[in-house]
């Protein structure tokens, strides 16, 4: 966090335990107020959590993994580093048997773009695998899937939610076992990240998952 979002963040508590009391930081004269274009971030705790990463230590660690990647898996983080970088939409699917190396390279990927203060999303088909992922959780209570799927289901994100605006702001999604899901999951995602995405741009409506870098892992055959 830079000396600017610390402070913000600090002169918010305050204002929150003064704003109890009936009071306010323009109450006091000479009392610095929040920086207005950082506080609708603090207000979102999601997305300060997801910008709360430290950066230093996770480029340490995304430095001396990245030298351990083999051939296919370079390849692979190379393409999606590409696509996130020049802020190119990219659909990903990456296969292979367990035991492959598809976690470590979700761990590279995801330590590389928390250290320069990206967002990137981790989520898996099933608990236990949401907990090998960095910052992991199940798809169903990351994306509010539904339980019952239909064709034309969406899921339960309203498009002015800290959770859209998080999705909005994501550089990656990345969703481990994805063959454990239902077709109809990754179509009430799709659809609702194109609703969500279309405040950015129009054209984000006609692009898979609204444009989004998605990869979808595990093992399809
Ligand atoms: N390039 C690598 N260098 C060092 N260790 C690696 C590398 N790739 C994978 N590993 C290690 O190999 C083991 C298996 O890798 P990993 O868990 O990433 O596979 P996976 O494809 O995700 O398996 P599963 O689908 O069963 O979850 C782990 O202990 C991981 O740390």
């Amino acid at each position: 966090m830079s000396q600017d979002e610390l402070q913000t963040f600090c002169l918010l508590e305050v204002e929150r335990l003064l704003q109890s009391n009936g009071k306010s930081l323009r109450n006091y004269a000479g009392m610095p107020v929040p920086n207005n274009s950082l506080v609708s971030q603090f207000s979102n705790l999601m997305l300060l959590r997801e910008l709360q990463y430290d950066t230093v230590s996770l480029s340490r660690e995304h430095d001396a993994d990245l030298l351990k990647l083999n051939e296919e898996q370079r390849v692979v983080y190379d393409k999606i580093i590409d696509c996130v970088s020049n802020k190119k939409d990219g659909f990903f699917f990456v296969y292979g048997f367990g035991g492959t190396g598809k976690t470590f390279l979700y761990r590279v990927l995801s330590a590389r773009l928390r250290s320069e203060k990206k967002i990137v999303i981790n989520v898996a088909s099933s608990g236990i695998a949401s907990l090998l992922l960095p910052g992991g959780k199940t798809a169903h209570s990351m994306f509010n899937i539904p339980v019952d799927l239909t064709e034309d289901t969406v899921c339960r994100i309203k498009n002015d939610s800290p959770k859209a605006e998080v999705f909005r702001l994501a550089d990656l999604i990345i969703w481990d076992e994805a063959p454990m899901t239902n077709k109809l999951a990754f179509e009430a995602l799709d659809r609702t990240l194109r609703d969500i995405m279309v405040s950015v741009s129009d054209r984000n409506k006609d692009l898979p998952f609204g444009g989004k870098v998605v990869v979808l892992g595990g093992d399809f055959r």
